[in-house]
């Protein structure tokens, strides 16, 4: 039986509660008293008061959600409450609700492996990796907020993965014959209308099939090649923000729900005609109710600090490509309607904000009808372990700027 949430005549009390500034006193019950946190996030600590016993965690925890339940009308519709109980202290020591607010935050991160690190463990591979031998090879900007400078952004870099990382990551969505998939889908792994740029739609393109899907996100069992990837990621990262540690964690399946993986691939061929739709991989502004909007609220991609940014890692991994052949990624300036493409190489990382409108575009014809353009795409949170005084050194950088830079429709004023 659930616990009913007292009124405050009832033998329970509700002695005091903490919530963070952004939901106004009035808009609660008024048994609550409310205290005012300076905290980024909406938070009601209950302390309850029980003349006869202490209550279970289980109870407690009931207790919360019914007041979950409860103020769901009375909290602005972009707000969520993250809501915690505790038994008032026998002793009648103060209860600081800034430490239990903490705690609560803590395991809630680790529940639902919000800011969970990818494991760093090295590749045994004989090919070590160097960031010297990395290069940018285009640096663009898209998509300038009407208010104000922020804009996402788009790189492309080559020698990041070397050529046999990227043929095991190639083997992770096509296992078969490695000249015979360069020239054709194997439909052992890929199933044509399984891909779904736009999630819950089928689309016409070919997918990974649903065991290639849950063997390449296994988080017990992750795939070498992908720790491998995010290691490198991680480097090149760590790199163009002067050394500062970045975390990376692999998109939970909290945030968008189980349907929206961190990893996918994708082979779109010439015979698949115009078949792909615009998309983007994901939004802070956009998360829907859940246990990571729970966390953060609903943010910029870009403001940085604790909230991590949503960045997406694309590689193209064909063993031959000829530029000519085409089947770049198309991103969409919204407030242009301009466009730009990335180019097809072997090995080619494309480091995206996730929350840019793009599309996969299919080869030309001179690459013939069947040839698949592999690609895979790990979907990343990514934010620094550090904090710096300035506030705008706390977005992690996707590269240095330089005079090479280029600047796409909204992003050039
Ligand atoms: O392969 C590409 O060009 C882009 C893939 C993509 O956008 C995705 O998988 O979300
Ligand atoms: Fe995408």
């Amino acid at each position: 039986n659930p616990l009913k949430l007292p009124a405050p005549t009832q033998q329970i009390i509700i002695t005091k509660s903490a919530i963070s500034s952004g939901v106004t006193p009035s808009s609660l019950p008024p048994n609550l008293l409310v205290h005012s946190l300076d905290e980024p996030y909406s938070h009601v600590h209950l302390i309850v008061q029980n003349k006869k016993k202490k209550f279970t965690q289980r109870q407690l925890d009931e207790l919360s959600l019914e007041l979950a339940v409860t103020l769901d009308d009375t909290i602005p519709n972009d707000k969520s409450v993250l809501i915690t109980a505790s038994n008032i202290d026998p002793n009648n020591k103060p209860i600081d609700p800034k430490s239990i607010i903490k705690k609560a935050r803590t395991k809630h991160l680790k529940t639902h492996s919000l800011d969970t690190p990818m494991n760093t463990l090295p590749w045994p591979s004989s090919s070590p990796f160097s960031l010297s031998a990395c290069k940018i090879v285009e640096h663009a900007s898209i998509d300038k907020s009407p208010t104000d400078d922020d804009t996402s952004e788009i790189v492309s870099i080559d020698g990041l993965v070397c050529s046999s990382l990227r043929s095991s990551l190639l083997d992770l969505l096509s296992p078969s014959d490695v000249e015979k998939r360069e020239k054709k889908i194997d439909s052992i792994f890929w199933k044509k209308g399984a891909y779904d740029d736009v999630a819950g739609e089928d689309g016409k393109g070919y997918g990974l099939n649903d065991e290639m899907m849950i063997a390449l996100n296994s988080d017990n069992v992750e795939p070498s090649a992908i720790t491998e990837l995010g290691r490198r990621v991680k480097g090149y990262l760590e790199d163009v923000n002067d050394g500062c540690p970045i975390r990376l964690t692999k998109l939970p399946s909290s945030v968008f729900g189980p349907h929206v993986a961190p990893l996918g691939g994708n082979a779109p061929t010439h015979s698949d005609g115009s078949t792909f739709d615009w998309h983007i991989d994901g939004d802070p502004s956009l998360t829907p109710p859940g246990a990571f909007r729970d966390y953060y609220g609903l943010y910029n991609n870009r403001v940085g600090g604790d909230k991590p940014r949503f960045v997406s890692a694309l590689v193209y991994l064909n063993e031959d490509w000829k530029e000519e052949w085409e089947g770049g990624t198309e991103f969409l300036d919204l407030p242009s309607e301009e466009t730009y493409k990335t180019r097809v190489k072997p090995g080619r990382v494309v480091l995206l904000d996730s929350d840019i409108t793009h599309r996969v575009t299919t080869p030309n014809k001179l690459a013939g009808e069947d040839r698949p353009r592999y690609s895979i795409v790990l979907k990343l949170l990514i934010r620094k372990e550090r904090k710096t005084k300035k506030s705008e050194d706390n977005v992690v950088v996707l590269a240095r700027k330089t005079p090479d830079d280029k600047y796409i429709g909204s992003a050039k004023a």
